[in-house]
This record gives C-alpha cells, structure tokens and sequence, in this order.
C-alpha cells in the first residue's frame, strides 16, 4: 500500500520562539488520521523542531541542500549536515526554488543523487505554469520534469522518493486546481512512471499534491485515487488548519 502523507512546508517563516509555539500547538492537536505527518520549518529551527518532535510521530524535514558533499560553497547546507541533526528527508525542485534560485532540472538530477547517496529521502517536486496550462502543455513540461530529474534512476530508488505535483499557479494564490485536474494530472505522472518502470512499481509511489490545500477542499483532493496526501504551504502554519488537513484522510 502507497504511504498516505501529509508534509507542511513552512517555506521562509516562524523564527525560533514561533516554531516551538507551533510545534507545541501541533503536539496538542489531535490526531484522527494515519497520515504519516511531516514538517519542513528553515534549517536555523530544524535542530529544535527534531529534538522537540523525534518520539512524537512528526518527521522533521529540509527544504533544501546543496548536491555536493562538502567545500566550499557558502550559505549552502550538505546532506551530511543534515544527517547529523537527525534529518532524513529533503524536498527538493520546490517551484520557488526553481523560479527564484535558478535550480535546473540538472541542478536538480545532482541533488537528487547526492541525497539518495546520503541515505535520504526525497520529496521532489513539479509543476506547470499557468501559460502552459493555458496553452495545453501541463502534460509535457511535468513529463519532462520527471523524466530529466529522476529517470536516470533505477526502480529501487524509487522506494526513497515521493513526488509532488504542485501547479505554479495555485500555489499560495488561493487558486487550487480542482480535485478533477489533480487526479487527471497525478494519473498522467503514475502512467509515466509506468511506461518506464513497470505498473507496480508506478502503484507503490506516493504522489502528493500541493497548491492551497486547505481544510475546506482537502478531503475532496484527498479521496483522488492517485492523490497520496498533500504538500501544505499557507495552511501549515496554522495548527488547527494543518491538523484538520492531516484528519481529512
Ligand atoms: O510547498 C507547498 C506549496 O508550495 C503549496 O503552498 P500553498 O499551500 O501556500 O499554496
């Protein structure tokens, strides 16, 4: 069975005495579903949140890192960095990261293998823009995604690899594409998966989607067939509403 997950991307918000405020309220929030839940807060607040979540059933998780191991590239954090404060998952190819920080899907390909030779796992992800959405292209700029990020992979890789599908146009716009666009996108990327590894290998893969999930429309995206839980942006530093998202399983 696919794993169902739910991960809040904290993206550059809360500095130290709002993310143990957070942390604390998410720890008091209840539970209903088995979800598994993770966090992404910045990496100055990753070492508090581990420490203060690791017997909790919350993953902490990077938002990023660096493709090389080590050396010098300033500002930027290694895997190994990462390893050593009890991190294990990064999301990498985030939209704002290709947009604003230049990542290429090459750029992207390196990060990916540095992070899988570290041990780690990888929440990568895609998207398409709205002028390619609006000229029909969806299919082919996130086919395309996919194959130059991760097709230089063998199958058993895949087993440390969760793919978001996040459309650059309904990120943090209020826009969301509708549960009927989500599935029809997320079965576009299953039957890729397939054509170049195999149907069981395309139906172990979560595939999460991401783009104002809230707890208004989340159950609805979630009860899509191929829709494996959500990568929350806006709604996550809420408590109550990333909760209610997390319960909408
Ligand atoms: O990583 C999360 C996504 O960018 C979605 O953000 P959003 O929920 O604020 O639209």
């Amino acid at each position: 069975m696919r794993k169902k997950i739910v991960a809040g991307n904290w993206k550059m918000n809360k500095d130290l005495v709002e993310t143990k405020t957070l942390i604390t309220e998410l720890k008091n929030a209840k539970k209903t579903s088995n979800a598994e839940v993770m966090i992404a807060p910045s990496f100055t607040n990753l070492w508090t949140a581990f420490e203060s979540l690791k017997e909790y059933g919350v993953e902490v998780i990077a938002q990023n890192m660096h493709f090389a191991e080590n050396g010098a590239y300033t500002g930027e954090v290694s895997a190994s960095m990462l390893n050593s404060i009890g991190i294990n998952t990064v999301i990498l190819g985030h939209s704002e990261r290709r947009a604003y920080f230049n990542e290429t899907d090459d750029l992207l390909a390196k990060k990916v293998n540095t992070a899988l030779k570290n041990d780690m796992c990888v929440i990568f992800c895609f998207g398409e823009e709205l002028d390619e959405r609006k000229r029909e292209n969806q299919e082919n700029v996130v086919g395309n995604q996919i194959k130059n990020g991760l097709f230089h992979l063998d199958a058993a890789a895949f087993k440390h690899i969760v793919l978001a599908y996040e459309p650059v146009w309904a990120i943090g716009t209020g826009e969301t594409a509708s549960p009927e666009q989500a599935q029809e996108m997320h079965a576009f990327i299953r039957k890729t998966l397939a054509d170049k590894y195999g149907q069981e290998m395309a139906d172990s893969v979560s595939i999460l989607y991401g783009g104002s999930v809230k707890p208004s429309n989340a159950q609805e995206i979630f009860s899509k067939p191929d829709v494996d839980g959500g990568l929350i942006g806006g709604a996550a530093l809420n408590a109550a509403d990333f909760m209610a998202i997390v319960n909408a399983f």
